[in-house]
């Protein structure tokens, strides 16, 4: 029962912080996951793992990589709007007082859920594995490169997107599939931070014009309502000017108990 009980908790944890990726996890991972002065995680359930026997906490040794911060496959116009928007988000300054400023950064890390259906832990290999979908391509700036800020006031969110050259479909533009996925995961992160963990029910795409791989692009995501377990969410791929549409969508994103994802 314990061991059961720590295992849907450190799930949870793991589910908030990564495949999610949003600043709901924060409360959760400060309590659970105080820093100390080295800057490693220190948590209360690695040392209770030590009587339970349990498999490895993935964050225990060292902080976990954000994908979301800049890296020299950037181009200079990702770097562009990498800074616009930064400048516009809330920052700590000195005293830990806090500049406001609408927008804030979402972390991104590779990691996703680490005990999965069936109510029973993936096998040792699938843990070591697993990856996030768009973080699992080594090389910088071949697949996915971006970065999710969100606008807590009006309840957008803007993904900065440069499309690696891994994901070409037709030739010399981006695969409609990877644009699906660059949606569904704006979409779905701009959902749980307005609604908490939800899964893609729907995501209807209309591609009106193709994306030259290399490029960067604009991810717009905006809520169009709220019913109940449900969350409505539109989006727009555009040029970095905001001048070209490259595709538009929906999607629904039905709330779910995270014991959905264990099988319970
Ligand atoms: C950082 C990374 C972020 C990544 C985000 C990516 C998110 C993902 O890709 S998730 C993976 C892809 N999605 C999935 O695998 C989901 C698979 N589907 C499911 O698990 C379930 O069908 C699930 C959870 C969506 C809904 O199931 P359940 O909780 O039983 O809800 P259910 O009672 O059927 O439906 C709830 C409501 O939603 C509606 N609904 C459910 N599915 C749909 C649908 N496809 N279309 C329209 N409406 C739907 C229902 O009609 C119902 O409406 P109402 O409340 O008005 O009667």
């Amino acid at each position: 029962m314990l061991r059961h009980g720590l295992q849907m908790a450190r799930g949870l944890c793991q589910l908030l912080s990564d495949k999610f990726s949003v600043g709901l996890h924060r409360n959760i991972m400060k309590h659970l996951l105080p820093i100390n002065a080295t800057g490693h995680a220190w948590s209360p359930l690695r040392n209770i793992r030590a009587v339970t026997q349990m498999a490895p906490w993935p964050f225990s040794s060292s902080q976990p990589r954000d994908y979301s911060l800049p890296n020299a496959s950037w181009s200079a116009e990702m770097q562009r709007l990498y800074d616009q928007y930064s400048s516009m988000c809330e920052v700590e300054t000195e005293g830990s007082e806090k500049k406001k400023g609408a927008w804030r950064r979402l972390p991104s890390y590779n990691r996703t859920l680490k005990y999965a259906t069936g109510g029973r832990c993936l096998s040792r290999m699938l843990q070591a594995k697993a990856r996030l979908f768009t973080r699992n391509i080594e090389e910088q700036g071949a697949g996915f490169e971006y970065v999710v800020f969100i606008n807590k006031e009006e309840k957008t969110c803007v993904c900065v997107f440069q499309a690696g050259h891994l994901l070409e479909g037709p030739p010399g533009h981006v695969h409609g599939g990877a644009i699906a996925t660059i949606i569904d995961s704006v979409t779905g992160t701009h959902a749980t931070y307005i609604s908490g963990p939800v899964m893609t029910a729907n995501l209807t795409i209309n591609y009106r014009s193709p994306i030259p791989l290399g490029s960067v692009v604009l991810v717009h995501s905006a809520l169009d309502k709220v019913e109940g377990r449900k969350t409505f969410i539109s989006c727009q791929v555009t040029s970095s000017d905001g001048a070209k549409l490259h595709t538009e969508a929906t999607g629904l994103f039905v709330s779910i108990n995270v014991s959905h994802l264990f099988g319970a």
